[in-house]
């Protein structure tokens, strides 16, 4: 069967699937490549982040990458992995008539599952100081857009609140409460920082919740076993491979840089076979009519 696969009608309704069954446990990736990892691995759903895509072009967090741009990496990856993938967009790309753009054509790209914030432009990352949040009205009314644009009935909408930097636990608790009633899926409970702040949006908000493990930020990095134990029902790890790409990365070229060969590190390296497999090769050249009708002369 292709690689190249077609995910629209399939993964949106196994993320629903797995919705409150079991727990989910979602690695941020940033290309193809990282999804087939992340699959090949056996992780069951996979995370586009903000900050992931922005930092692949070697730009800031600050929501300065478009919509465009960020459709066609999720529709790239849709193309590639049939892992229901969720997509961060950031608060939605706009006001609420941009919201319903941005569901329509991320249903369309195939993917299973978007989430807005309530952050006011220019957006941060929710574990910085000096965010704003935008009043809760203005917040629902982006939900009702999302919820009003989506033609597909198991597309999921997150709503983030990043409340909890600006008015505290109680108005992040409040905020979700109208957020779900406003009609979203599943609330994702940006920068708390402690397991206790995780304990009380569990007993007082009656919803899906998402976690976020964001490294070096105000959140205690709790892991999946200590999240399903609080009650929380899925986690995001936006950033981990992203960081260690990074740190690999400048390792390997510095290395390079001072030896002028990659002999004394070739071990470090994914081998020609090993990638070839991971992408599958051969069987894209096992489709190829054309290689096939010369062969056949
Ligand atoms: C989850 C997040 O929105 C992202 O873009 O990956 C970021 C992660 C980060 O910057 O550490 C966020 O938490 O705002
Ligand atoms: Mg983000």
């Amino acid at each position: 069967m292709s690689r190249l696969r077609d995910n629209i009608n399939g993964s949106s309704k196994n993320f629903r699937k797995m919705l409150g069954n079991s727990f989910i446990t979602i690695p941020g990736v940033y290309s193809g490549i990282s999804a087939l990892i992340a699959e090949r691995v056996g992780f069951r759903s996979i995370y586009l982040s903000g900050s992931g895509i922005a930092g692949m072009m070697g730009l800031p967090d600050l929501s300065i990458t478009t919509l465009d741009e960020v459709v066609r990496e999720a529709g790239n990856i849709t193309s590639i992995s049939r892992l229901p993938l969720i997509v961060d967009c950031d608060t939605g790309f706009g006001e609420p008539l941009n919201v319903m753009r941005t569901v329509r054509l991320m249903e369309r790209a195939g993917v299973a599952a978007i989430h807005i914030e309530d952050q006011e432009l220019p957006k941060k990352c929710g574990h910085l100081n000096g965010k704003k949040i935008v009043p809760a009205e203005d917040f629902i009314a982006k939900i009702r857009a999302a919820k009003e644009a989506s033609k597909d009935p198991n597309f999921s909408l997150i709503a983030r609140t990043d409340a909890r930097s600006v008015g505290g636990l109680d108005d992040a608790i409040e905020r979700s409460r109208e957020y779900l009633k406003a009609g979203a899926d599943i609330i994702f409970t940006e920068a708390l920082e402690n397991p206790e702040e995780f304990k009380e949006m569990r007993k007082k908000v009656n919803g899906y919740l998402m976690a976020n493990m964001t490294e070096f930020g105000k959140s205690p990095l709790l892991s999946v076993d200590e999240l399903k134990e609080i009650g929380y029902d899925m986690v995001i790890f936006p950033l981990t491979a992203f960081r260690s790409i990074l740190k690999n990365t400048e390792q390997i070229y510095s290395d390079l840089y001072k030896q002028g060969t990659q002999r004394n590190f070739i071990d470090k390296l994914m081998t020609r076979s090993q990638y070839y497999e991971l992408i599958g090769y051969s069987e894209y050249e096992d489709e190829d009519y054309l290689l096939a009708s010369r062969k056949n002369k």
